[in-house]
């Protein structure tokens, strides 16, 4: 599992571990790690050339301690002071080393850049204590920095532990503010929810995780990885039978979006459950028949999903499904008609599966602030509604009515297709169907989606039927629970 925690989380568990080191030995840690990475991503050290810009706390300290491990092994390493102060230490081991100390840094009184520019420009600024947000003396520096550039192009930017100006906690930007956008972030100990929600991660670039050796408490926000899905997901024992791997039920489409059946239904069919059962017109369901044979009419289930594509037969879908008593997957349509339900505490387990617009209006805000707050509005609607909410995106969010939040790390642009949504809500129900709780199913699904997107696409264009079709694959190649 890839874990993020909070600024209070970290900074306890490092005290409790400074407590037991040497004085400086955490930050040592941190700065050989990230000067490892910084010469990694260089492809080597000898005669490349380097800006630090360092603000005036312990991130500063870290790259300037980097800097001067770099200028040891023979790399040009300059360091501009942003702050009034800075890590006097670390500045002191970077002027022996050989490097080259600037401060006094303003925004009216930006050094020239070195001839020729920089290969790296370390963003030093702010790390975990940093508000939102870029002062001008930071911003007028990396201006200079990025301009001065090299023979190849601009110099690659490596923020160290999170892009300054960032909100670490919750992986917004600044409004109306700057902040930095690194090709690489360097991070220390464990994640913070900025490498993992967005918009805050794709300022992050690439992460790369320093081990710090920290003793940490269980995370508000974790990543599922390969081996974390293949020990959730629900295989088939050797006494199994279609019933025993569990029946989900599709309400979906209509005769104006008859395909939103087909998609709903090749999801919930691409082999997780023993069983898919689909309800909904004659004429419709023919059409789901005629493409998958194997699904049959109205029975006993042990999921529904509901409302993709359902148009004006949403609520009733909605009423339906939610009166067995089972989890119910709420998609699209069906999402305008939650109070159908009735109070929370009669409602079944559900997941809903919105995208930023319907979020938007099921919070009654504007789509911008969803996508703004995304960690906040997603946990916001799982807390108000009592019910899980997979808010769809580039990072996919599943929060828990409980606070807790998983993010997809899968998936590529190319799933932005008309439908895929629909194949989603067929998956996660069929998890739900197979045994997996609300969250597990939600998030599992939702990795499952994005690896079959990846593998599907190939780097290219794919539609939505093209996902369910390469989800078998994707379980094959999960490695051994
Ligand atoms: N706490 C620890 O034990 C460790 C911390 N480490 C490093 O220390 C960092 C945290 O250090 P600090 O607590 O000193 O905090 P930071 O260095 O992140 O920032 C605090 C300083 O930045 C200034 N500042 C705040 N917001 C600003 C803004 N928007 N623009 C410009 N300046 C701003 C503040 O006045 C303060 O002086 C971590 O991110 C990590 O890089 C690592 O060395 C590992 C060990
Ligand atoms: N830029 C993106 N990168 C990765 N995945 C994306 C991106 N945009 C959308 N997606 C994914 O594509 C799917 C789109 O679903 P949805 O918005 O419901 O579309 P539809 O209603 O047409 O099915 C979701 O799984 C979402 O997470
Ligand atoms: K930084």
């Amino acid at each position: 599992m890839r874990c993020a925690h909070t600024v209070e989380q970290v900074r306890a568990a490092e005290s409790q571990l400074m407590a037991r080191l040497p004085e400086g030995a955490l930050m040592q840690r941190a700065a050989t790690g990230l000067g490892h990475a910084v010469a990694e991503l260089l492809g080597g050290v000898y005669g490349r050339r380097v800006l630090l810009l360092v603000g005036s706390g312990d991130n500063g300290g870290d790259a300037l301690l980097a800097g001067a491990m770099l200028a040891r092994r023979g790399a040009r390493v300059e360091a501009w002071q942003l702050g009034e102060r800075w890590h006097d230490d670390g500045a002191a081991a970077l002027r022996a080393a050989g490097g080259r100390c600037v401060t006094a840094v303003s925004a009216t009184a930006t050094p020239a850049p070195a001839a020729g520019g920089y290969d790296v420009v370390v963003d030093g600024v702010t790390g975990i204590g940093g508000r939102p947000g870029l002062r001008d003396a930071a911003r007028a520096a990396l201006d200079v920095a990025l301009a001065a550039g090299t023979a190849g192009g601009r110099p690659l930017v490596v923020a160290v532990d999170t892009p300054s100006g960032v909100d670490v906690e919750t992986g917004e930007l600044p409004e109306g503010a700057d902040h930095v956008r690194a090709d690489l972030t360097v991070t220390f100990g464990t994640h913070k929810p900025v490498h993992l929600v967005e918009p805050g991660a794709s300022a992050c670039g690439a992460v790369h995780l320093v081990d710090l050796g920290l003793d940490l408490p269980p995370a508000p926000l974790e990543a599922l990885q390969p081996g974390d899905v293949s020990a959730l997901l629900p295989r088939p024992s050797l006494e199994a039978h279609k019933y025993t791997r569990g029946v989900v039920g599709v309400r979906a489409g209509s005769t104006t979006y008859p395909g939103a059946a087909l998609l709903s239904v090749a999801g919930a069919a691409s082999g997780l459950v023993g069983m898919v059962r689909y309800v909904g017109s004659d004429a419709v369901a023919r059409t789901v028949r005629e493409q998958h044979p194997e699904v049959v009419g109205e029975g006993r289930v042990q999921s529904w999903v509901v409302g993709s594509g359902s148009g004006d037969d949403a609520a009733q879908h909605l009423r339906q499904a939610g009166s067995d008593g089972v989890p119910v997957v709420v998609d699209a349509d069906a999402l305008a008609h939650l109070e159908i339900l009735g109070a929370a505490e009669q409602r079944p387990p559900l997941v809903l599966t919105p995208h930023a617009g319907e979020l938007a209006r099921l919070l009654d805000v504007e789509r911008e602030q969803v996508e703004e707050r995304q960690l906040h509005h997603a946990r916001e609607a799982a807390a108000r509604f009592g019910a899980t909410v997979l808010l769809k995106g580039p990072h996919t969010l599943a929060a828990a009515p409980d606070g807790r939040v998983r993010v997809t790390t899968t998936g590529t642009p190319w799933l932005a297709t008309a439908g895929a949504g629909d194949v989603l809500g067929g998956v996660v129900g069929a998890l739900l169907a197979a045994g997996l709780e609300p969250l597990d199913a939600a998030s599992v699904g939702s990795w499952l989606h994005g690896a079959a997107a990846t593998l599907a696409a190939a780097g290219g264009p794919i539609v939505a039927g093209d996902v369910a079709r390469a989800l078998p694959a994707v379980v094959r190649g999960l490695p051994l629970a």
